[in-house]
């Protein structure tokens, strides 16, 4: 048990797909686990473990921004053991190859500051994916069929963005869209030797005004959450 996470020793899984919103972690574990538990209800910050085809998997929400993904990742690293990280999240597209609904695998991350900034001083770390995660989830998306983008994202501070000269540097750099958390979840990966990928849903576009409700983010992004899975255990 940490101060964040109320679940017992042995009750998190290697293997944790995170999810910013609590209520997207509910449907996913109600979707796709078997016997699945309520492992944390602290803040409201709900995680579930059960088993996906025979593997143990917990769904573990980390809340919007990265102060808060800082929290969960490093005790489920730290405190439970967490050794496979996968953030199932929603995404604002930056370019206009990405469309809506399609998934984008974060292989970098771009960022003006995470909470490990301070860490490096001058040096501004490369934060990357897991290449594991990262080829198996392609492939799983290719398998599939989905529409899937590969390549670099920014992790921001900020929902309504008010640096219209950083969006417009970031897409002409290719960046592919714009969230919230990565650049941290792959920095504390990092730090601590385990693998972590971003799996992400168009949920909106920066450049074209187009968005998805909130039913849809927390409860329509099926696809994402099975390439997650099958990336976890290929
Ligand atoms: O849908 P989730 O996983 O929360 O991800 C995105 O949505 C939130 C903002 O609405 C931020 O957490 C951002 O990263
Ligand atoms: O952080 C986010 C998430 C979804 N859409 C955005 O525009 N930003």
């Amino acid at each position: 048990m940490t101060i964040h996470i109320g679940a017992r020793p042995g009750q998190i899984a290697e293997t944790v797909l995170m999810p910013g919103d609590p209520y997207r972690a509910r449907w996913a574990a109600q979707t796709y686990l078997q016997d699945a538990e309520l492992v944390n209800e602290v803040r409201g910050m709900l995680g579930y473990t059960g088993t996906w085809r025979g593997h143990r998997v917990t769904f573990q929400a980390h809340g919007m921004g990265m102060p808060s993904m800082s929290i969960y990742a490093n005790e489920l690293i730290r405190d439970f053991g967490a050794q496979r990280l996968i953030r199932i999240g929603s995404a604002g597209a930056l370019q206009e190859t990405v469309g809506l609904r399609d998934l984008v695998l974060a292989q970098g991350c771009s960022t003006l500051g995470s909470p490990s900034r301070s860490l490096f001083c001058e040096m501004q770390f490369a934060p990357i994916a897991d290449f594991g995660l990262l080829s198996s989830a392609n492939a799983a998306a290719e398998r599939r069929g989905l529409p899937v983008h590969v390549g670099g994202v920014y992790s921001s501070d900020t929902f309504y963005d008010e640096r219209q000269d950083l969006s417009n540097q970031l897409r002409r750099h290719g960046t592919l869209a714009i969230e919230m958390e990565t650049a941290e979840l792959y920095t504390l990966a990092a730090r601590h030797g385990r693998k972590a990928l971003a799996v992400l849903t168009i949920s909106d576009h920066i450049l074209t005004g187009q968005e998805l409700s909130s039913a849809e983010r927390e409860s329509g992004f099926g696809a994402m959450v099975e390439v997650a899975l099958e990336a976890a255990f290929a």
